[in-house]
């Protein structure tokens, strides 16, 4: 199931015994300590939730292979350690990133105001090229919960301030909505792709697909 590779390019092709040739995609999640990132990848990837699971430290992972919109993928799911005295375990694992999960629980006022933080922090260490296209998904977890204390419309109006990103209320205990925000990651990756491909096109080819000198060089 699972497959160790440090990827350093921006999207790699691997080879997997199931399906042939796959994108690989890492994601990462992000969060405070509690708010069920542990929880959320374990339920995706083995379909099991325990209820009494340890604090991460520093970063876990885990693959899994699916198919979206006709594309075969391998999503490999980095699970960080969100307590702050494991901070300098967990951002050298930013880079290389395809995706960020920002994660936080609807009972947890704390948590939901700290996704900020966990953004910027996601962005100084992961070095990405283009910060503005950056695909983020945000999961608002443990909606199983009655203490529910960030509502809807909040979380949706931090994603629109945020970036327009995707929103996903999930329970990782009654598995309400993981595999959809799994492949909504995925789905954001893809576009992100598809629009740098057409720009690069766009650039080097003319409209009689004579090819032009690019603009830029590095
Ligand atoms: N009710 C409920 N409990 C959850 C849910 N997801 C996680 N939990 C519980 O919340 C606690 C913390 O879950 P973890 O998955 O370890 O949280 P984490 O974000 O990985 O925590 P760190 O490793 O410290 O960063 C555990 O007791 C889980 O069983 C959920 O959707 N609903």
């Amino acid at each position: 199931l699972t497959k160790v590779q440090v990827q350093t390019n921006h999207v790699a092709y691997q080879t997997n015994m199931t399906s042939g040739k796959s994108l690989l995609l890492k994601v990462i999640l992000l969060g405070d300590g509690g708010v069920g990132k542990s929880s959320l990848m374990n339920r995706y990837v083995t379909d099991r939730f325990d209820s009494h699971s340890f604090h991460t430290i520093g970063v876990e992972f885990l693959n899994r292979d699916l198919e979206v919109d006709g594309r075969l993928v391998t999503l490999q799911i980095w699970d960080t350690a969100g307590q702050e005295r494991f901070k300098s375990l967990r951002t050298p694992f930013y880079r290389g990133a395809d995706c960020c999960l920002l994660t936080f629980a609807v009972n947890d006022l704390q948590s939901f105001q700290n996704l900020g933080c966990w953004k910027k922090e996601f962005m100084f260490y992961s070095d990405v090229k283009d910060p503005e296209r950056f695909p983020f998904v945000v999961l608002g977890n443990k909606v199983d919960m009655e203490q529910r204390v960030v509502g809807s419309e909040e979380a949706r109006a931090w994603c629109e301030e945020n970036g327009c990103c995707p929103y996903f209320e999930t329970s990782a205990k009654d598995d309400t909505n993981v595999t959809a925000a799994f492949e909504a990651a995925v789905r954001e990756v893809l576009a992100a792709e598809d629009q740098i491909d057409h720009a690069l096109l766009s650039s080097t080819i003319d409209l009689h697909g004579n090819r032009k000198t690019p603009r830029t060089c590095c």
